[in-house]
């Protein structure tokens, strides 16, 4: 075994550890059943020969009482070992999968940006039940061939130990045909593995895009892409299964070679030391049901490359850089949510540009502060920085004059709500999606629902707020998910909201009725608004304005419009367009 693989079945081996009586009685009841398969054979020649036949040598009834008794150790073992057996694995896995959905959770930022969903959920949902199921059989497999194929080779020592020797010289040049075996099925193992993802993801993409597969009329592109993807699949399988396949015959043509070799010795000895032809008709039996054992043995290569070349992904899933929480203290009570940014520089991994180049600016307690540029310009990476899923790369960021990397992450993050560009709802109730993973308050739910413009609204649904509101909300127009997302922001009644384009998809009703609604918090918390519609920031106590990762100017709405810079341009431009 390569050390790659050894380090692999030492770590699926930490799943099952825990569960290792499941694992050893399981093989107890399997020996049982193994065990208590010769006897019915055995107890009928026995009931037939002379003595047990003629001379009464039992009474009758003892017939189905054995016979009886014998089946129903049998159901027993084979009950138990396969329901032992299952309570191993299905332990395990959920071990595993709880492993790696941990991971999942605490992966860096950077990660999330890489990985596809539907290959996270195949390494969290599918894989350890896959890998555990097919590592589970071959154990099995090897327990019974395994051990009989080892008392057979016991057999031939005692048969003829010189001869058994001599046959273990195929020993290396059989390790080294599987070896190659091996290699070869473990490469299109891969690469089956591989192209499985790939059309995971696809049928992601065909589900999420689904409007947009249909308005573009491309319901035959996407079939084509499938097709592409699925034959790729199919062709590395089958290369894969021909590799596998090849494991058996190439294995038994070794193995006769052997075998031709110990019968030309066996011969050669009998024929000059005159041993009789008994001994050697009852060592070739033996060695050829050895054979016949170390068929199925070799059968066992193909699924066990699979199950390591698929917990090899799921280890890299684990492995995956995760968040990095320098910070020690925590939080204790709501900030005062006083936020500094000093000479702060950002530049994302594989970006020739900075998205932050040394900007330095405030967002000052209990205001209210408007960014506001060009797109790309980075305020995105601002909130970026701010909720801690990344570090800058140069100067600092204050939280009431306290470095935010000397806070904890979780306390951090507790002092902020926000509402993004993207909304994410999870599918479950209105109520559900606002009192996120946070104590449910029927009153504070109503608050947050009037305040987001939506409890009239909600009061029409069928079930109320316990209404469900699809995958991603998708039983909700556009302005209702955004004001969901904003009644989830308020609920959560963190000292710093960050808006950003929070707004964008609300009538002009609803927008002013979300901005009294925060205009009541005025002066409490600090406000945070990102908004390419200008007339929805006049009214904001300080507006910066960035372009290129920098701070162009900053002041109130009526101060820029004075100053006939980057600002006003921006107002007229919108006004022009309006
Ligand atoms: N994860 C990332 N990896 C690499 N580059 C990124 C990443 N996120 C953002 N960028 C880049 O950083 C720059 C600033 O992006 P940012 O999202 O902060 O801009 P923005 O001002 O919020 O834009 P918009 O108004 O369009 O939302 C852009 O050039 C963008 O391409």
């Amino acid at each position: 075994m390569s050390a790659a693989n050894a380090s692999i079945a030492r770590r699926l081996g930490q799943y099952v550890y825990p569960y290792r009586w499941g694992a050893l009685l399981t093989i107890v009841a399997y020996l049982c059943l193994a065990g208590t398969e010769w006897l019915l054979p055995q107890l009928i020649s026995y009931a037939f020969d002379d003595k047990g036949f003629t001379q009464d040598a039992y009474p009758l009834w003892m017939v189905p009482v054995v016979l009886i008794g014998l089946y129903i150790v049998r159901g027993a073992s084979s009950f138990a070992g396969q329901y032992l057996f299952h309570w191993t694995q299905t332990r395990s896995v959920l071990d595993f999968r709880t492993a790696l959905v941990n991971s999942l959770l605490r992966l860096d930022a950077q990660v999330y940006t890489r990985m596809q969903p539907g290959t996270a959920v195949t390494k969290v949902v599918n894989d350890p039940q896959q890998i555990l199921q097919l590592t589970g059989d071959v154990g099995i497999a090897l327990l019974r061939d395994g051990l009989a194929a080892m008392g057979f080779v016991v057999l031939l020592f005692y048969l003829n130990w010189q001869l058994t020797l001599m046959a273990l010289v195929i020993t290396p040049v059989m390790a080294l045909v599987m070896k190659k075996l091996n290699q070869r099925m473990r490469q299109m193992s891969t690469r089956s593995y591989d192209s499985q993802l790939v059309l995971v993801n696809k049928v992601d993409d065909i589900t999420r895009a689904w409007r947009a597969v249909r308005q573009f009329g491309a319901a035959d592109f996407e079939r084509q892409r499938f097709t592409a993807a699925a034959l790729e699949v199919r062709r590395y399988n089958l290369k894969a299964a021909a590799a596998g396949a090849l494991a058996q015959p190439v294995s038994q043509l070794v193995a006769s070679v052997g075998l031709s070799l110990i019968i030309c010795m066996a011969l050669w000895q009998a024929r000059t030391e005159g041993t009789g032809v008994q001994d050697f008709a009852k060592y070739v039996a033996a060695l050829l049901l050895l054979l016949s054992k170390l068929r199925h043995l070799s059968d066992l290569a193909s699924p066990l490359t699979r199950a390591s070349v698929i917990a090899k992904g799921c280890f890299e899933l684990m492995d995956a850089p995760k968040e990095v929480d320098t910070g020690t203290r925590e939080l204790s009570d709501a900030a005062h949510g006083d936020i500094v940014m000093q000479d702060v520089r950002l530049t994302y991994p594989g970006a020739s540009q900075p998205a932050l180049d040394g900007l330095s600016l405030a967002f000052r307690a209990g205001k209210t502060t408007a960014l506001v540029g060009a797109s790309g310009a980075g305020k995105s990476s601002i909130i970026h920085l701010l909720l801690g899923f990344g570090r800058p790369d140069g100067g600092r960021i204050l939280l009431d004059g306290e470095d935010i990397e000397t806070l904890t992450r979780l306390s951090l993050r507790r002092q902020f709500a926000v509402v993004s560009q993207d909304i994410v709802l999870f599918d479950d109730s209105v109520a559900n999606n606002i009192a996120y993973a946070q104590p449910r308050d029927e009153a504070k739910l109503e608050a947050a629902l009037r305040a987001a413009h939506l409890w009239d609204f909600v009061q029409t649904l069928p079930e109320g707020v316990e209404t469900a509101v699809g995958a991603n909300g998708s039983k909700l127009s556009g302005g209702q998910r955004q004001r969901l997302a904003i009644a989830r922001a308020l609920y959560k009644d963190a000292p710093i909201w960050i808006f950003d384009e929070a707004t964008s998809a609300l009538d002009t009703e609803s927008e002013r009725a979300v901005q009294q609604a925060l205009a009541a918090w005025s002066g409490r918390k600090t406000l945070i608004v990102i908004a390419h519609r200008l007339s929805t920031i006049r009214d904001a106590d300080a507006i910066h304005v960035m372009g290129a990762g920098k701070l162009i100017e900053t002041g109130t709405h009526a101060e820029l419009l004075a100053r006939e810079g980057a600002y006003a341009a921006m107002v007229r431009a919108q006004a022009g367009e309006a």
